[in-house]
């Protein structure tokens, strides 16, 4: 029996196959959703990137008067898709952004946001 695959192994799994959509790896846009929005460049997936995240926010306010809450995973599922679509053309992983959120962890973001202004501060003269 195969062993269950972890959330990583899924998120690095996609994030090859999206690579090799790649133009400079011979992507297909005939072929390929994923070759296809990389061949039109940034602004078509960055488009895509901002729509899925406007249906998150709808999924969201429709579970929260009765809707389906699996709507939200779905959604989700679409954002993160085309946010790694973006990652890969910048030459990123889903790796990058786990080991972003791993040095964050413990760091409660009220005690990051009060260090960010003081920084801000400093950074003005005052
Ligand atoms: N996870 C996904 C995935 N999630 C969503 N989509 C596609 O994303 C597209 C956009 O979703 P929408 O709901 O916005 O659909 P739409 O309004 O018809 O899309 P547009 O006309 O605006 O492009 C749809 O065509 C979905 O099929 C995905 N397409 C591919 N993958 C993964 O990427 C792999 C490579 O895909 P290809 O490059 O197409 O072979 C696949 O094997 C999957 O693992």
């Amino acid at each position: 029996m195969s062993p269950t695959p972890t959330t990583a192994d899924v998120l690095e799994r996609l994030a090859d196959v999206i690579e090799s959509r790649l133009p400079a790896r011979g992507g297909d846009p005939q072929a390929s959703y994923v070759a296809r929005l990389l061949a039109k460049g940034p602004d078509a997936f960055l488009k895509k990137v901002g729509e899925e995240a406007t249906e998150v926010v709808m999924a969201a306010k429709d579970a929260e008067h009765g809707g389906d809450a699996g709507q939200i995973v779905y959604e989700v599922a679409d954002l993160w898709f085309h946010c790694m679509i973006a990652l890969a053309h910048f030459g990123l992983r889903p790796a990058d952004v786990v080991a972003e959120l791993q040095r964050r962890e413990g760091t409660s973001g009220i005690e990051e946001k009060a260090l960010r202004k003081a920084l801000n501060r400093e950074g003005a003269g005052e």
